[in-house]
C-alpha cells in the first residue's frame, strides 16, 4: 500500500502533529489531553520504536477510547504511522487503512479512539516520549485483528 507524507491535512481525520510553529511564544497543543473522561489524568513514558523489518506487515490494530494518545521523538529519523478508518460498528475498516511517513522531529497525537498500528520507524530504532489521556482502568486499549494481513514494502515509501 501507498505511504503518505504525514501532513496536518492529510492526518487531520485521525489526529494532529506536534511541532513548533517558530518563534519564542508557548504553542499549547490542546489535542495531546483530549479524553471524554473528567477523571483522565496524563500519563507518560518512554517508548522503544524498532526499525521495521521489510516488507511490514500489517495484521494488528488497536485503539485507546478514553483518551488521545501523542509520541514525540527523542532522537531523529522517521516513524511509520498506520491508522485505520471505522465502519459502522466503529471497527476497522480495512479499505481505510492509511498509512504515513512521519518526518524527522515531528511529533503527532491519535484522537481518542483512532484504530492504529503499532509505530515502527523505516530509519534505525527511535525512543519517543508518549503523552496519554488515561484513567488507569481497564479499557484503556481494544485490539482488532486484520481478517487479511496487509503488507508495506520499502518501495511503497514516498
Ligand atoms: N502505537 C504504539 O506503538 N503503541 C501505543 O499505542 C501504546 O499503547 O503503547
Amino acid at each position: 500500500m501507498r505511504v503518505e507524507p504525514l501532513t496536518d491535512t492529510s492526518f487531520a481525520a485521525f489526529g494532529a502533529l506536534i511541532r513548533h510553529p517558530g518563534g519564542s511564544e508557548r504553542h499549547y497543543l490542546p489535542a495531546v489531553l483530549a479524553t471524554p473522561l473528567p477523571d483522565a489524568r496524563p500519563a507518560l513514558w518512554i517508548h522503544p520504536v524498532k526499525p521495521a523489518q521489510w516488507p511490514l506487515r500489517i495484521d494488528k490494530l488497536e485503539r485507546h477510547p478514553h483518551g488521545a494518545q501523542s509520541f514525540m521523538p527523542l532522537g531523529s529519523g522517521h516513524a511509520l504511522v498506520v491508522v485505520c478508518g471505522k465502519d459502522a460498528e466503529g471497527m476497522p475498516d480495512p479499505k481505510a487503512l492509511r498509512a504515513f511517513l512521519c518526518p524527522p522531529a515531528t511529533g503527532f497525537t491519535y484522537h481518542p479512539g483512532v484504530w492504529h498500528h503499532g509505530l515502527t520507524s523505516i530509519d534505525a530504532a527511535i525512543d519517543f516520549v508518549v503523552v496519554m489521556a488515561a484513567h488507569g482502568v481497564t479499557g484503556e486499549t481494544d485490539w482488532f485483528s486484520l481478517p487479511t494481513a496487509i503488507t508495506i514494502e520499502h518501495r511503497d515509501l514516498p
